[in-house]
């Protein structure tokens, strides 16, 4: 008897069999067998499922029988056009998804091997070289295209087809657009992508079919409605695990919402208190508080633990910048010294790769590659950012550790998917600083349950400090990684402060001193965040970051150059600027003489005159106080200040005035100590500091 979720219920072409059966996929996953008849059925279809259900193949199987029909039914296009007809477009958020999408429609055109196949054919459009070179090169590939014309899968990222569409003269003709997939689509609908979806969704055709397809949807459904979907189905995908009422563990449970509801956005809720997403079944997931001073420690002995090094582990951070400060120092103590341990320079198998989304498109593009083909016993680790976190499926990924939490707290589901998948298992941390605690009652309620990560797999307090000595040798001996320790720390700090759950991840509790200690700074930079408050337990290391080389020659020998021309222009510049003050000072001078000379005889015998009457004037002034001082009616510091009032208007300095003064008018029988008398220089209001220099005042 046929299940539901045999491939034999299906009715697809001979081309999809074989496909399937080189695959070597017994059955189809659960949201395949929802979601593939569906489509061919020609409805549009909001579909979400857990992480590694296999959605690629619930869209692309469509896909590819939507275009074969398409094909038989005969797509003609203008004679001479240097367009290519588009069948199909799956759009995804970043290269690696579109990149992996795109592969995989490939090895289906090669296992379907059927006539029509000659007339499919694939398009990657995704950023990292210049648009109009690409729509060039794709308008040369439609100039060399036979009749009758192929239709063309476009695996594309939104930024990219966006650019390829507004051309004027653009290489892709939507005319034909049968489908129309956003692969991730709750991220794709996010403010980020707004814009390019709205001009990608302007210049394709209405009658389409659309699907959106993720593991985290709900919360975007609004959004969906904005995608001009005809009459569309919400598939939710969700297994019955053991204890819930009617059938066994592993049936499958499916939400089919009608469309009238899905229409006007009044989409009915599951009766649960906050959206929860469905986690892999056989995922186990952990969580690790550690203050930011032992995660370091922590990660590089982690990634040595036998039992990670026997799989591939992704490694989250929260910035390109920690990701590229962190991947440097990990190599150093990994990679590097296991090489020197051998006696190699250079070490026989780079473990730890890096991947963001700042890095240079074909060392991206190189580093995921190794990831992704690197065996697994050799244990290799990739470091990222988010753009790791969705939709990409590697082979042997045992581990992910999320030494950040993630901002976005969708994030949190698709990052720990990236293992797990397929029905294999897998395991995840988290590490938490010790004020987030609050991160985890609030994950238990979206149905995230987090247990310790048991102690064989932590670090002591003692070889946490050690790695972080080691750490900060390779800061003290290399320019290069102490300044990208001081960028990842200001990125880190910043990221922080524009988290997305604030009330889980309060600025105002980071322990900045222990974080500054913890990425092994030299010095706590001058940033706006940190100037002005008192930084607790952090120490400044002995070694001045100006004395500290590049560890490259050649860096280091421009960084040397350039400190000699800069020294040469400021003693330059010196030399100008006494220039200049000399000058300054000749006509100031100059210019006092010549009003000297015009001033007549009346003007300066009255100047004379007012000079007299003002030092006599401020003369009886300071007598009456010195009277009241020592009748003690005043304080001393009371007259002082007073005294300092008098001559205000005089130029020069008051307090060496009001010195000159004192000196002047007890005279010489006045012995005052030169401390007591610098005291009340200085202005001190302190009485009691002051009593023996009133004693010593004359009657
Ligand atoms: N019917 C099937 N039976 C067994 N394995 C399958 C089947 N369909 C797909 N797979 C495999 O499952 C893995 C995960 O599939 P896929 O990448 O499509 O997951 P996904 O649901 O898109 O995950 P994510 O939400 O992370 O993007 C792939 O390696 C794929 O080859």
């Amino acid at each position: 008897m046929s299940s539901s979720r045999d491939w034999s219920v299906l009715e697809v072409s001979e081309g999809t069999q074989r496909f399937i059966a080189q695959m070597g996929f017994k059955r189809m996953t659960p949201v395949q067998a929802i979601t593939i008849p569906l489509l061919l059925k020609q409805r549009d279809v909001a579909v979400e499922a857990c992480t590694g259900s296999g959605k690629t193949l619930a869209f692309l199987i469509p896909t590819f029988e939507i275009m074969c029909r398409a094909l038989s039914e005969g797509v003609s296009r203008r004679p001479g056009s240097l367009q290519l007809m588009v069948g199909a477009a799956i759009i995804a958020p970043t290269r690696e998804l579109a990149t992996q999408i795109y592969e995989v429609f490939g090895l289906y055109l090669k296992s379907a091997k059927v006539e029509l196949c000659e007339r499919l054919s694939r398009q990657l459009c995704v950023g990292g070289s210049d648009a109009k070179g690409a729509a060039a090169a794709l308008r040369r590939l439609a100039a060399q295209e036979a009749a009758p014309v192929p239709l063309h899968l476009v695996a594309a990222t939104p930024g990219r087809l966006r650019a390829l569409l507004a051309l004027e003269e653009t290489p892709l003709n939507m005319k034909s657009l049968e489908l129309l997939v956003f692969d991730e689509a709750d991220s794709l609908l996010k403010l980020g992508f707004a814009m390019d979806i709205q001009a990608i969704l302007a210049a394709v055709p209405k009658q389409r079919r659309t699907g959106l397809f993720s593991a985290t949807l709900t919360t975007e459904l609004q959004r969906i409605m904005k995608t001009g979907m005809r009459n569309p189905v919400h598939v939710c995908v969700r297994l019955k695990r053991p204890g819930d009422a009617g059938e066994g563990n592993q049936a499958l449970k499916v939400r089919k919402k009608q469309p009238e509801a899905i229409a006007d956005g009044s989409v009915e809720e599951e009766k649960k208190p906050l959206v929860s997403h469905e986690l892999p079944t056989k995922l186990s997931n952990y969580f690790l508080q550690l203050p930011a001073t032992e995660r370091f420690g922590f990660l590089r002995h982690f990634l040595q633990v036998p039992e990670v090094r026997n799989g591939k582990t992704i490694v989250f951070f929260l910035t390109c910048a920690t990701v590229d400060y962190f991947h440097v120092l990990l190599r150093d103590l990994i990679d590097l010294r296991r090489a020197s341990k051998k006696g190699n320079k250079k070490p026989d198998v780079i473990r730890i790769e890096k991947l963001h989304g700042q890095m240079d498109p074909t060392a991206r593009s190189r580093a995921y590659e190794k990831f992704c083909k690197s065996p697994p016993e050799e244990g290799a680790v990739l470091l990222a950012t988010d753009v790791a976190a969705r939709g990409i499926d590697v082979e042997a990924v045992q581990w992910i550790v999320q030494v950040d939490p993630p901002t976005d707290p969708a994030a949190f589901v698709h990052r720990i998917g990236r293992t797990a998948r397929a029905g294999q298992s897998g395991r995840a941390v988290v590490l938490l600083l010790p004020h987030e605690d609050g991160y985890l009652p609030f994950l238990e309620k979206r149905g995230i349950q987090l247990e310790e990560l048991p102690d064989e797999l932590r670090v002591d307090e003692e070889t946490a400090s050690s790695t972080l000595k080691r750490c900060k040798r390779v800061v003290e001996t290399d320019r290069a990684v102490m300044l990208k320790s001081t960028k990842a720390f200001l990125s880190f700090v910043r990221a922080y402060q524009e988290h997305q759950l604030p009330f889980l991840f309060p600025f105002k509790d980071l322990d900045l001193g222990n974080l500054a200690t913890g990425y092994a700074l030299l010095r706590l930079p001058r940033i706006k965040e940190i100037l002005g408050k008192q930084v607790k337990g952090f120490q400044q290391s002995q070694v001045d970051p100006a004395s500290v080389p590049f560890k490259s020659k050649k860096q280091e020998k421009q960084r040397k150059e350039k400190l000699a021309k800069d020294l040469e222009e400021r003693e330059k510049n010196k030399e100008e600027e006494k220039k200049a003050q000399l000058l300054k000072q000749k006509q100031a001078a100059k210019d006092a003489a010549k009003a000297e000379k015009n001033r007549t005889r009346t003007q300066k015998r009255q100047a004379k005159r007012n000079e007299r009457e003002e030092t006599w004037e401020s003369l009886a002034k300071e007598e009456t106080l010195a009277k009241k001082l020592r009748k003690g009616k005043i304080t001393a510091s009371q007259f002082e200040s007073r005294l300092k009032r008098i001559n205000s208007k005089e130029s020069g300095d008051e307090e060496e005035e009001a010195g000159n003064w004192i000196r002047l008018f007890w005279g010489d029988g006045l012995d005052l100590e030169s401390d007591r008398f610098s005291t009340l220089k200085s202005g001190s209001s302190d009485q009691k500091e002051l009593k023996p220099f009133k004693n010593n005042l004359p009657e």
